[in-house]
């Protein structure tokens, strides 16, 4: 990892970017900063207000102007998992350090079924999945995989502290 370097981390919904990219930013001695939170500040608005005044296409439009706010500085960002969908948005995790928080389907949506606070996490479960296994190429493309299925966010934080530790190039992609 290279002195301001920007961090992203990109998974799903429920895959961990908040909990353990806060867990990564402490250990790294360096911000945190979560897209969301950005863009709820920035409106004033919460993430199913901004969702259901703009729809999907305004917030991603909100969410790719976030991404480039805070692109450049020395921080961890956990970006929403939504993120893949905006093609400009892709080129510039690829471009950059980026790793992508992999985790199972059904685990996820165990842990993220029926919250009202993620508009995307209410489809029905068929076309959730469908969700998921299309933005599978977009995170796999964008960012180093780690499989996270059985680590804990401190125990995932720590893996990752590890690899930018290791890493000679950007995050060792
Ligand atoms: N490694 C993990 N193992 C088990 N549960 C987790 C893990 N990481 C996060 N969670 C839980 O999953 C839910 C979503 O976590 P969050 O960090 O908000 O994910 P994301 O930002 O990727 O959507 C929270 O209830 C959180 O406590
Ligand atoms: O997957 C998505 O489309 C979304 C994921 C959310 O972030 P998390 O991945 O942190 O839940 C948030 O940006 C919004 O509800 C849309
Ligand atoms: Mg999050």
């Amino acid at each position: 990892m290279t002195k301001n370097e920007t961090v992203y981390l990109t998974g799903f919904m429920g895959a961990g970017k908040t909990t353990s990219g806060k867990l990564l930013a402490e250990k790294l001695n360096i911000s945190f900063k979560d897209l969301d939170v950005l863009i709820q500040e920035q409106t004033g608005k919460t993430i199913p207000d901004i969702f259901a005044e703009e729809g999907e296409k305004g917030f991603r439009e909100r969410e790719y102007e976030a991404l480039k706010m805070v692109s450049g500085s020395e921080a961890v960002v956990a970006t929403g998992g939504g993120i893949v969908e905006t093609p400009e948005a892709r080129d510039l995790l690829s471009k950059s350090c980026c790793f992508y928080l992999s985790v199972p389907f059904e685990e996820l949506f165990e842990r993220i079924e029926g919250d009202e606070t993620r508009p995307i996490a209410l489809l029905e479960k068929p076309k959730l999945q469908k969700r998921y296994e299309k933005r599978l190429p977009f995170y796999e493309s964008c960012g180093k995989t780690i499989d996270c299925a059985s680590l804990t966010p401190d125990q995932l934080s720590e893996e990752l502290v590890k690899i930018l530790q290791d890493a000679r190039s950007s995050c060792g992609k």
